[in-house]
Formats: structure tokens, sequence, C-alpha cells
């Protein structure tokens, strides 16, 4: 890769296993491989590939076009389940938030076979990540143990660059399982962060509270856009998946020779558009080590600075189903529930995840 900017700028070579790569820390040049029809995803069973983009769209806009009679059925289903799950909470001792959430089922009923056909996809394409640009052997703990046996030797012989060797090992690993349960651990971390952050948990069972006034002194039930117009709580929702980065990364493979704003990327180079890296940038997000929901109501956070479900062509299309979800558990959870929690902390190697799993002690709270 020629630098056509500065030596040390946020684009940058290096190698995996042999194979050379460029690693983009840069939002815009992100932005501009997501876009660009050059770039091609370096896992060759994506859904795109297997199915063609039209039947994902065409599920995705099956949902999107609903009326509004349906989505509130497709909500009111999501809904039933994540009731019907945290009914047991308070019964239980600690319950264990990462393993609980993965319990809530959201598909087989209500929003129905749009969902389910994009969870059949979603799973395909989970499958197609696992094929790396690079040939690998065996599945995703073989992988990981071939990895850290690179990482091992780096550092063994004194390489100056193990520490992103320790970087791309991590991302490499968390791509390869980035999907299934993300919606689960989302609503995890959103526990986590909101039991350090009590100011906003406060802020969020306010917002919550006024709309369940609402519905039980109107008699109405709860409609799609009831959730989604949750101002704070998508706050919240943001800045959780800004700082738990579910899927930190996406591989893109160069078709040609590219030029992405300065840099060239040669031919069937890959780049892997950092996008963790972006949402920890300080030029992009003030104290980035800080839950603080409040900054998503400043105006001027770009878009481009803020990837979680990826951008371009690719755009995750179970976004809007993810939010809903989410707000509709945190909801719940916030508006019927305390809860005290106990010691844990977020290990972000090789996935996202939680080191004893979230446990909480729930009690039911009166309105
Ligand atoms: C918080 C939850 C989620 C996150 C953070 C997330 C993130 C992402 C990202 C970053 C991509 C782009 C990958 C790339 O550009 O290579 C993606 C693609 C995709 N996601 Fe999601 N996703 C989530 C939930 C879901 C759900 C619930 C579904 C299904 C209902 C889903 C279905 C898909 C599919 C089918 C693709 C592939 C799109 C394509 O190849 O054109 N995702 N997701």
């Amino acid at each position: 890769m020629e630098k056509r900017r500065d030596l040390y700028g946020k684009v940058f070579r290096t190698h995996i296993l042999g194979k050379e790569v460029a690693v983009s820390t840069d939002a815009e040049v992100n932005r501009a491989v997501l876009r660009s029809e050059g770039f091609v995803p370096c896992y060759p069973r994506s859904v795109t590939e297997l199915l063609g983009k039209d039947s994902i769209l065409k599920a995705e806009g099956a949902l999107h076009r609903r009326s509004p009679a349906a989505k509130a059925a497709a909500a009111a289903e999501v809904e039933r389940s994540v009731l019907q799950s945290l009914s047991d909470w308070p019964e239980k001792g600690p319950v264990f938030v990462q393993e609980e959430t993965q319990k809530v089922r959201f598909d087989g009923h209500g929003p129905g076979e749009d969902l389910n056909f994009m969870k059949e996809q979603f799973h395909e394409f989970i499958q197609g990540l696992i094929c790396l640009p690079i040939k690998l052997p065996g599945t995703g703990y073989s992988i990981q143990n071939i990895i850290d046996k690179i990482v091992e030797d780096k550092i063994q012989a004194g390489s100056q660059a193990w520490p992103m060797m320790c970087l791309i090992s991590s991302i490499i690993t968390e791509l390869m399982v980035p999907g299934e349960h993300s919606v689960p651990m989302v609503m995890t971390l959103a526990v986590k962060y909101l039991t350090d952050t009590p100011l906003a948990l406060k802020q969020l069972r306010e917002e919550n509270l006024t709309l369940r006034r609402e519905k039980v002194n109107s008699g109405k039930p709860y409609a799609w856009d009831d959730y989604m117009s949750l101002t704070f709580t998508h706050h919240v929702i943001n800045e959780t998946l800004r700082m738990g980065n579910i899927v930190n990364a996406v591989w893109r493979r160069a078709i040609r020779d590219i030029d992405v704003k300065g840099y060239l990327i040669p031919k069937d180079w890959c780049i892997l558009a950092s996008f963790s890296s972006v949402h920890f940038d300080d030029e992009n997000y003030s104290n980035p080590n800080e839950f603080n929901p409040w900054r998503w109501e400043a105006d001027g956070i770009c878009v481009s600075k803020f990837t979680p479900f990826g951008g371009g062509r690719r755009l995750c299309p179970g976004q809007e189903v993810s939010r809903l979800e989410i707000s509709i558990f945190l909801h719940h959870l916030v508006t019927k529930y305390s809860w005290v929690a106990e010691e844990d902390t977020i290990v972000s190697f090789p996935v996202v995840k939680m080191k004893r799993k979230m446990p909480i002690r729930v009690s039911p709270v009166s309105v």
C-alpha cells in the first residue's frame, strides 16, 4: 500500500499469516471502503452471493412497509416474549443476564416469517464470515489457537509489532462470531453500563415510566413507533453500540487497484475497516471510554463515524428490528423491575462478553 498522506496516519499496512493487509481506523476511509464498488467482502459465502441482496431487502422492506396494525402486532409479539422471560427473573437467585437474554425468543410468531427469514440469512452470513480471507483450517477454536500462537511467537521473537498483532488477533476472532448473539449481548452490555451509570438509568426509567403511564391511562396497546420514539432510550442504545462494538470491524478485498482518500490499496489486498477504532477515537467522541448517552443529544455526530451496523451496500438489514427488540427489553426491565448487580467486567477478547455473565438480583417494583 502506497501512502500518499502522512506516514503515521490512520491507515496502515501489516501482515497476517504472511498476507499483506491494510487496516483502516479512519472513519472517512471506512465509509469509502463500505460504499466503493471496488471492494467486495472477503468472505465468499455472504448471503448476498448466496441469495442476492434483493431477497434480503425484500424481507427487510416487508417489515418496514407493514401497516401500523401489523407492526403493532409484531412489537406485541416481541413484548410477549420479553415479558415472559422477565417474569421469572425475581424468583431466580442471581440472574445471569448474558444467558437469560439469549433465551428470549424473538422468532416463531408475530414478526414472523420476514424476521425468521432474515435470521436464517444471518446464520448463513455468519457461516460465510468463518471463511476468512486467509485459508485457515478448522473451527473458530482452532483458528483462535493458531492466531494466539502467532501472537505468542511474535512476542517471543521480540517483535515490536506484537501490540498490533494482538489487536488484529482480537479483531479476526471477533469477526467470526459476531451476530447470532448480538442483540442479547447489546441488552447485557446496556444493563452493565446502566448499572455503572445511575444517572443514565434514572433518566431512562423516567422516560419509560412516562410512556408506561400513558399506556395505562389510555388503555391503548404499545405500538412499534412508541418504542422507536423513546429518545433517551435510543441514546442509551447508541452509546451501548458505540462502546460495545459487537461487530468491531469488517473485511473487504480490493478487486482492482483503488485509491481511497489518498491511499492506494492494490488489487487483491484485503482491508480491515475497524469500527471500534473509530468509535473510541477521541477526535470523534470526547472521553470515548466514558458511557455518556447524553452525547447523542448534541447534533453533529456524523453517521460515518458511527457504524455499528456497517454501511453501504451491506448495511445490516436487521438494524431496525434489533433496535426495536432492545428498546422493548429495556422498557419492561426498567419500568417493572429494579436490580442489584454483582461485580463483573466486560471482556473484549476473543469476543465481547461478560466475565461472569452479568449476575444481577432482580426485584419487582410497583409504579
Ligand atoms: C445489535 C445487533 C446487530 C449488529 C451489531 C449487527 C451488525 C452487522 C454488521 C456490522 C453487518 C455488516 C457486515 C459487513 O459489512 O461485512 C451486518 C450484516 C448483516 N446483518 Fe446484522 N447486526 C445485528 C443484528 C442483526 C439481526 C437481528 C439480523 C437478522 C434479523 C441481522 C442480519 C444481517 C444480515 C443478513 C447481514 C448481511 C447483509 C449483507 O451481506 O448484505 N443482523 N450486521
